[in-house]
């Protein structure tokens, strides 16, 4: 009941067409009724049963060729209502899976990146295929029959009754038990369908995180061991569904008995009556009747099927409202957050933030300033939080305890389309779509000027399908492409900036990923850019020019830069070391180096290893590639002396 109440919002979107398509319905199942009414006039005609006189027959010709002609007639005003239904519901039933996808599409894109880490893909593909199919089908088919059902036998049974009262009462006794059995039978069919269903959704994912982990399944040389996995998953999908088949053997058999025995039993009983004298039971009345029971064995049939298709239906929406009803973990609020805040200058602050997951703790009490136009540094072992300190400032989760600021705000403060469109982050694992590269970086800019969806479709002819625009600003784009050292490769390729990347065209490389994925995010002009790692898959001559164009992109905005290297992190203003979750030196790179400490360490580890590569390929010499953008303007570097272990504030001068 619950269910259907929260599909109700949809329903009444198209209340009129189930109603005129259900009494389409009930009309066309009473006109059914009629050709038996004809066959009965000729039959008692022919027998003489009609007529006084035995010596003539019943009916004439001209009679019959009228009952011919009516039975001609009701069949096709019957199937016109029939196509009037078919018009009205199961046009409704595909309005409804067009609305309720739209829906659920549109409200997953609302959460965020927690819910997706929980998520399994293949299952989300199968909900909005699998499951809406089942909705669909409850809908239009299911509530089509079920009306048909009802309305057939009850209109059925009225005219049978008519005919003959004990003939009926046979029927009725034998239908519940035929009745029950088959709704037994749907019964036993949900749940194993439900098995098959759940089986399905594995499958799904595992064909899909195969196909994603491609690279690594043949680099591993592991595709036996996948194919024997799949291999186990699809037989116990055949094993399922084998189970499903079997449900109905035995049980359609019995029912088909109970059918027997009834129209034996009706066939004593109904002969009876014929040969009794100064009956009104006739030959045609008779055959009539049969004629009836033999309309309702069908629906009989049907009811068991429905039975399923509505119980799968439901169980189907259930699954699709749990993706409705999820929320993400972090999302505007209404009494917290204040609408006025338009736009952020880049000021970012860590006040004593303390981050946990469960029992373990992630971050613990960092705190940071780091004033608007900083180009920040963070280092430090992997695993030690760098990932979720730049995850904080995108609001992807909350703190523990503490709070994360933008010019003063708290961030739970700050619309979420304000944050969000203020800071860029280019993820250690960058996503590429199936577009032209252009496509690919210009990908956030298209948001403004999209087409006007409508929200309803009409039933007579559907409005013509909006194109996206798909043609982000080139001079953006190219300039974002020059800035993250992506131009020369781009001319490169086949077709330029209308390349296709992804399964339709090239394969980009590590590093040429990590690029254009910079160029997405450079295109934008955030306040804040966010790179994790994402200098990691290049040469160090790459580097620099990448590193070149940051500083043009950081007049004016703020730069975190989170990577391993050192020489990527030389001209930072300020460097920030995490270790397990707390920040244990901060301060410039001649500071830290000063120190002594764990990035001095990891400064002399990697010197000695350029000195060791110098030798075989002078490019890869990190400190000859840092020594070449001695040339470039470097912003005055933070001058405050760094601190071990240093939890209080510390202003990030430029
Ligand atoms: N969603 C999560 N649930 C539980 N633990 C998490 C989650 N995300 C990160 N962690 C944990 O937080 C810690 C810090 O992770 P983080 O990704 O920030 O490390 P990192 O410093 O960026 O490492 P790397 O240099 O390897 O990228 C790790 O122990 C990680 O397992």
């Amino acid at each position: 009941m619950d269910s259907l109440r929260t599909l109700w919002p949809y329903l009444k979107l198209h209340r009129r067409q189930y109603v005129i398509g259900l009494l389409a319905v009930v009309i066309a199942n009473s006109l059914n009724l009629l050709p038996w009414y004809f066959i009965r006039l000729t039959i008692d005609g022919l027998t003489g049963q009609l007529d006084t006189d035995p010596a003539t027959p019943g009916v004439t010709l001209a009679q019959t060729g009228w009952y011919a002609l009516g039975i001609v007639a009701a069949a096709a005003v019957a199937g016109a209502f029939m196509l009037l239904m078919r018009r009205m519901i199961v046009v409704a039933s595909r309005q409804t899976e067009y609305e309720v996808r739209r829906d659920i599409f549109a409200h997953l894109q609302t959460l965020d990146k927690p819910y997706y880490d929980r998520a399994h893909t293949g299952d989300l593909m199968n909900r909005l295929t699998g499951d809406l199919s089942a909705v669909r089908e409850m809908l239009g088919f299911g509530v089509w029959q079920i009306v048909n059902i009802v309305s057939g036998f009850v209109t059925s049974f009225a005219v049978m009754f008519g005919l003959s009262w004990q003939l009926s009462l046979i029927v009725m006794a034998v239908l519940p038990v035929i009745v029950g059995v088959l709704a037994y039978m749907a019964q036993l069919i949900n749940e194993r369908h439900k098995l098959a269903q759940e089986q399905n959704s594995l499958i799904a994912g595992k064909a899909q995180e195969n196909f994603s982990g491609a690279r690594v399944v043949k680099g591993y040389a592991i595709e036996d061991r996948e194919i024997a996995d799949y291999r186990a998953l699809n037989l116990e999908l055949l094993r399922r569904n084998i189970a499903l088949i079997k449900v109905d053997g035995p049980l359609r058999s019995f029912t088909n008995l109970l059918l027997g025995i009834a129209f034996g039993l009706i066939l004593l009983v109904g002969g009876r009556l014929i040969l009794t004298p100064d009956s009104d039971f006739t030959v045609g009345k008779f055959v009539q009747f049969v004629g009836y029971v033999n309309r309702l064995a069908f629906p009989m049939m049907m009811v068991g099927w429905i039975t399923g298709v509505t119980q799968r239906g439901l169980a189907s929406w259930l699954r699709l409202r749990e993706l409705l009803d999820a929320r993400p973990l972090v999302q505007d609020e209404r009494g917290r957050t204040d609408a006025h805040i338009l736009d952020v200058s880049g000021e970012v602050n860590f006040d004593r933030v303390t981050l946990r997951y469960g029992n373990q703790t992630v971050l613990e009490d960092v705190s940071l300033e780091v004033p608007a136009g900083t180009f920040l540094g963070i280092t430090g072992p992997t695993g030690s939080g760098k990932t979720v300190l730049a995850q904080l400032i995108t609001r992807s989760m909350d703190p523990t305890s503490g709070a994360v600021k933008m010019d003063g705000h708290d961030l739970r403060t700050i619309p979420l389309t304000t944050l969000r469109g203020a800071v860029s982050v280019v993820p250690q694992e960058p996503f590429l779509f199936s577009d032209t590269i252009a496509n690919n970086i210009g990908f956030g800019l298209n948001n403004a000027g999209l087409p006007v969806v409508p929200t309803r479709v009409s039933v007579v002819g559907l409005p013509p399908t909006p194109e996206v625009p798909q043609n982000p600003d080139p001079v953006r784009v190219r300039e974002a492409a020059r800035l993250a050292g992506l131009d020369g490769d781009i001319e490169g390729f086949p077709a330029g900036y209308d390349t296709m990347l992804g399964e339709r065209g090239v394969t980009l490389s590590g590093g040429q990923r990590q690029r254009t994925a910079i160029a997405r995010a450079v295109v934008r002009e955030p306040r804040i850019l966010i790179l994790d790692d994402s200098l990691s898959a290049v040469d160090t001559e790459t580097e620099r020019r990448i590193l070149d164009g940051l500083r043009e992109v950081s007049q004016g905005r703020t730069v975190i830069l989170i990577a391993h290297r050192i020489s990527t992190l030389r001209h930072a203003d300020h460097i920030v070391v995490l270790e397990a979750g707390r920040v244990t030196e901060q301060g410039s790179h001649d500071a830290l180096v000063a120190q002594k400490g764990h990035y001095a360490e990891l400064e002399r580890l990697q010197r000695l290893a350029s000195d060791l590569d110098r030798e075989d390929d002078p490019v890869a010499d990190i400190d000859a590639a840092a020594d070449r953008l001695e040339g470039v303007p470097v912003p005055e570097r933070a001058g405050h002396q760094a601190q071990r272990g240093q939890t209080q504030p510390q202003k990030v001068m430029k």
